[in-house]
């Protein structure tokens, strides 16, 4: 694990939503050395409760002896604006001395997330990045990149993601910040605020990212004749717990708030026009179990990106598989580059 580093923005960052935020600190991680000709940049964006460092939580893709491999490549990944993970959200102060603002936490976009990401790329000098990659909601990030900025990125790799967060998405993740908001201790603005709440979001998100089959192969009873205290909901309090024990509710409120506002098409005619802005070379990844982002979502994309390569991942982990079947995403990326993977 690398220490992450800080980049302060040098000035403040106006949010789409209106608001401004005076101090904005971006924290992020990097491993492996750029190359002379600075063509090796892999550029990671994390999904909804992940952080910087992209080895703990994508091992299997990223690390020693994996394909993205720090002795080839230059990685960084950085903690989206409104996380908890070291950048600037609800529990950090937004100018010197301040209080955390909790649930007055101003709303934050993917395109603010993006803007942040893009003067940290500029302070560290990158013209070219060779891989922009993300899965969920960084998988929007990347595509709100690679709409900006288009001949940026050489490759561009999404997973998991959508052009456009659906209204099925946007259900789940009201009904998730309905069960915060019921919890009367969200409203006293302290860092353990919502912590019912946020349990119970989580435990509903679950669903959202397994399938049943899933349920089915891991949550099964023994004994077929209990009343009560099955696996499967022992599974949901302990997965509502975990979270508890490493997040906080109000990043959660606007983590997946920001999700709601993706939209690639916004102020852009239509998603068809924004998406053939996107000159990466790409690649879709979909699930076949993903009832959060279904493959249609990810065939909506390798339909109007110009350069799209479309593959489907057999797997009955549902949305949660761009984390976990890093086999079978490394086969797609290997047939994908080509072989071009090692740089001299
Ligand atoms: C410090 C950090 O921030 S690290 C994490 C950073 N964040 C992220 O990486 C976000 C993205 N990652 C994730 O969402 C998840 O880690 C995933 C999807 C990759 C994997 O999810 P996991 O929860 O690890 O796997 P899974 O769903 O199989 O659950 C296994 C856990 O449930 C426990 N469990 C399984 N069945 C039951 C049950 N019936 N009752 C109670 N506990 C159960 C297991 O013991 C295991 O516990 P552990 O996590 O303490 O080892
Ligand atoms: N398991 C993922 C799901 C969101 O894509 C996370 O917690 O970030």
């Amino acid at each position: 694990m690398t220490e992450s580093q800080l980049f302060n923005l040098p000035t403040p960052l106006q949010l789409e939503c209106g608001a401004t935020l005076p101090t904005v600190q971006v924290a992020y991680h990097t491993y492996g050395t750029l190359n002379a000709a600075q063509d090796n940049v892999v550029w990671v964006c994390h999904a909804l409760t992940a952080n910087a460092d992209v080895l703990t939580w994508w091992s299997g893709l990223f690390g020693p002896g994996y394909l993205f491999d720090p002795a080839d490549y230059f990685i960084i990944c950085a903690n989206v604006l409104g996380s908890c993970y070291g950048s600037t959200g609800p529990l950090t102060p937004v100018s010197e001395g301040s209080e955390p603002l909790y649930q007055a936490f101003p709303l934050v976009t993917i395109r603010d997330m993006v803007a942040a990401h893009d003067q940290l790329r500029q302070h560290l000098g990158f013209s070219k990045i060779h891989t922009l990659i993300g899965g969920s909601l960084g998988g929007q990030q990347a595509l709100e990149w690679a709409v900006q900025q288009p001949t940026l990125f050489e490759n561009l790799v999404v997973l998991a993601t959508n052009a456009q967060h659906s209204p099925w998405g946007i259900a789940f993740n009201e009904s998730q910040r309905l069960a915060i908001q019921a919890d009367q201790t969200y409203y006293s603005a302290t860092p353990e605020g919502g912590q019912h709440g946020l349990k119970a979001a989580r435990a509903m998100a679950l669903l959202s990212y397994r399938s049943y089959e899933a349920y089915g192969t891991t949550q099964a009873e023994v004994e077929g004749d209990k009343l009560d205290q099955f696996r499967a909901s022992s599974y949901q309090q302990y997965q509502g717990d975990k979270l508890v024990a490493r997040f906080n509710a109000y990043t959660y409120v606007t983590l997946s708030k920001a999700m709601d506002s993706h939209n690639v098409g916004r102020g852009r005619g239509s998603l068809a026009a924004a998406l053939k802005q996107i000159q990466a070379r790409t690649l879709v990844i979909g699930i076949t179990s993903d009832v959060l982002f279904p493959p249609a979502e990810q065939q909506l994309l390798a339909r109007h990106i110009p350069t799209a390569q479309y593959v489907e991942m057999e797997s009955h982990f549902g949305h949660d598989g761009f984390l976990i079947e890093t086999v079978q995403i490394t086969r797609f990326l290997e047939r994908f580059y080509s072989r071009r993977l090692v740089h001299s």
